[in-house]
């Protein structure tokens, strides 16, 4: 096939940071996605209402394309309230709710301690109908990082689970087969998320012939037999999962340094690099759900009704991408991709 054309996709988890750089991530994601799920994990985060109106229209002043809107998400800590829950659902642009465990990954450091001091808050949720969207590692030391979703399913999804039969719920960026099997068996209230970078690459390609700290990202990537399950379940034509690129860019000194952050930049061709994966995989027939019908069912929204068209051509991804005052290494910088909207 040379040639795809699929209803415009939505990106259910994305970082578009703040400040300077906002002009370029909205214009890599606004390029192709018709709305994308706004992570919050700013400084300081987006804990409130205000905060989340104040972040769109700082989104909006940056001028996405016309077909884009930003769905904002409220940052929850010890101390959110269920008012607070009621009020941010009423203002018509919260679409979700974010569990970050304190100390989990990027600016997480406000987030929830233990889920038991968010009661309040997920009661208003399930009751007004407010997704909660999960960061899935525990955080405590004697865990291996590697090992850090697979703990949390059990120790922590789990319960969550048969406590609120009726929370959507949202388990992002998954890495594991564990994790992928557990959304599979669960209910229909409980989906996931998927990145390209976590369906492109396993723990070989950072840490053999050398440490590269662009595919540094939180859930740490992991061995080669749970990136596969990862392409099964993305592949499957399952609708419990869908297209999140959870694209996190940090500035090219931030990531090649003594202590590097988590993240790594996808944004501005993640369509392309999920069509490469998909084909590769023989199941392009499977592409569109994954990127533009699973999202928006699963949040109760309507599909997107324009379409995009993807050619086959081979482009050379730029060695930086500029970035306000600063430069961005992006996934597959200096290599060519196989797929090009035009
Ligand atoms: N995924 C990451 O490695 N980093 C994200 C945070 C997150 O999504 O966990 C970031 O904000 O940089
Ligand atoms: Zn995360
Ligand atoms: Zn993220």
């Amino acid at each position: 096939m040379t040639k795809l054309t699929i209803t415009r996709p939505d990106d259910w988890h994305v970082h578009l940071r703040d400040g300077d750089v906002l002009k370029d991530t909205v214009r890599d994601t606004s390029r192709y996605m018709g709305r994308a799920i706004i992570m919050p994990n700013l400084v300081p985060p987006v804990t409130t209402t205000e905060l989340a109106e104040a972040y769109q229209a700082r989104i909006m002043a940056a001028q996405p394309e016309s077909t884009f809107k930003p769905l904002m998400v409220l940052y929850l800590t010890d101390k959110t309230t269920a008012d607070e829950i009621k009020k941010a659902k009423a203002s018509g642009l919260v679409y979700a709710a974010k569990l970050y465990p304190a100390g989990a990954t990027t600016n997480s450091d406000s987030g929830v301690t233990s889920t038991a001091n968010i009661r309040e808050a997920l009661v208003a949720m399930q009751e007004v109908g407010m997704l909660l969207l999960v960061h899935g590692e525990v955080t405590t030391n004697d865990i291996d990082i590697f090992d850090r979703e697979e703990q949390f399913l059990t120790t922590v999804l789990a319960p969550l689970v048969a406590e609120y039969p009726d929370l959507k719920i949202v388990l992002e960026h998954i890495t594991t087969k564990n994790a992928a099997e557990f959304v599979a068996n669960a209910g229909p209230n409980v989906a996931a998320t998927i990145t390209v970078h976590h369906l492109m690459y396993n723990r070989n390609h950072m840490l053999v012939g050398g440490i590269k700290p662009h595919f540094y990202c939180l859930p740490i990537l992991k061995r080669n037999i749970h990136q596969q399950a990862l392409i099964e379940a993305a592949t499957s034509g399952s609708n419990k999962f869908f297209l999140g690129t959870d694209s996190a860019p940090h500035t090219k000194q931030s990531k090649e340094s003594g202590c590097g952050c988590a993240g790594s930049y996808t944004a501005f061709a993640a369509l392309e690099l999920y069509a490469e994966v998909f084909e590769e995989a023989g199941a392009l027939d499977k592409l569109e759900a994954f990127t533009s019908f699973n999202g928006p069912d699963f949040y109760n929204l309507p599909r997107n009704t324009d379409t995009l068209e993807l050619q086959k051509v081979s482009w050379d991804v730029p060695a930086t991408l500029t970035f306000g005052s600063n430069e961005v290494v992006p996934i597959k910088a200096g290599e060519a991709i196989n797929w090009k909207v035009i």
